[in-house]
């Protein structure tokens, strides 16, 4: 009696290790606080506005929120793509996820600490991109030595020394598109547990967006979680096997890259 007890058990811890969650979203609220914001001119109109309106709180501060509710659970291996329209909620819920933004109510809970790159990622721009590739990888908790090891596959992949050496040369020199290079090809050197990405891709030529794609790939197969927030339907049906729509804050949809990108084309008319 008890083995057969004991055998839907067995299949059941099975089933548990092959999904191993790395980002638990629970029922997230986000708000900003806006300080100095509602203070208006001093016209009469405004500062009617503002003995009407005031209800016991700072009316020189302002809260947006940014999102309201979310849910989801992300699997080891899996690549998210989170969509929608300008100001829905994607870049401030990738922060929270990593730890740069507070929650307001709800829990995140997450496997290893995530890392965030994003095309506003810090880079010091007096130092050379040499420097910057030492500093980033070892921010990255990188020790010199692996630094030093990765250092020309991380040049390589950025492409930065494709048209001279531009490596030696301090990163304000650099376009806006080469600097986003280097800040990818910097995170991307690191196996993460889970990996956030706010529209990196979109910065890069075609031929630089081809090969992050790839590395996004590798990166997924070895074992971490990748989040990729973009505004390419096509970088995210590339690279994403899951795509969570956010629309005013809000989770409209989540599920099946194809599924959610038909529905979402369809909402957005492209
Ligand atoms: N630092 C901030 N202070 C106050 N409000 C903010 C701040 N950053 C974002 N918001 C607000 O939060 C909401 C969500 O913004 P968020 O940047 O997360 O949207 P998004 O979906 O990433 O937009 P986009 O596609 O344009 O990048 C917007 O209403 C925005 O105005």
């Amino acid at each position: 009696m008890a083995v057969a007890e004991q055998q839907p058990l067995a299949e059941g811890t099975r089933t548990a290790q092959a999904r191993v969650p790395t980002v638990i979203v629970d029922d997230v609220h986000i708000v900003y606080k806006v300080y100095g914001a509602g203070t208006g001119k001093g016209n009469a109109a405004t500062a009617l506005a503002r003995l009407v309106l005031r209800r016991g709180g700072n009316p020189n501060v302002r809260r947006v929120h940014a999102v309201r509710g979310v849910t989801f659970t992300a699997y080891r291996g899996e690549a998210i793509g989170i969509i929608g329209s300008n100001g829905s909620g994607k870049s401030t819920l990738l922060r929270s996820i990593a730890g740069l933004l507070p929650v307001e109510s709800g829990r995140i809970y997450t496997d290893g600490q995530p890392s965030l790159l994003g095309v506003n990622a810090a880079l010091m721009n007096d130092l050379t991109g040499a420097t910057n590739v030492l500093l980033g990888g070892l921010a990255m908790g990188m020790s010199q030595e692996e630094i030093q090891q990765r250092y020309q596959g991380i040049v390589d992949f950025s492409g930065i020394n494709d048209k001279g050496d531009f490596i030696s040369l301090p990163m304000r020199t650099y376009s806006s598109g080469m600097a986003a290079r280097l800040r990818f090809s910097i995170a991307a050197a690191k196996n993460h547990d889970v990996l956030l990405i706010d529209e990196a891709l979109a910065t890069g030529d075609r031929q630089f967006q081809k090969r992050s794609e790839a590395r996004i790939r590798e990166l997924r197969k070895e074992a971490g979680t990748v989040f990729l927030v973009s505004h390419s339907n096509s970088a995210i049906r590339d690279t994403c096997d899951r795509v969570v729509w956010l629309e005013k804050g809000e989770l409209l949809m989540d599920g099946p890259t194809e599924e959610v990108l038909t529905a979402y084309e369809a909402h957005t008319g492209k």
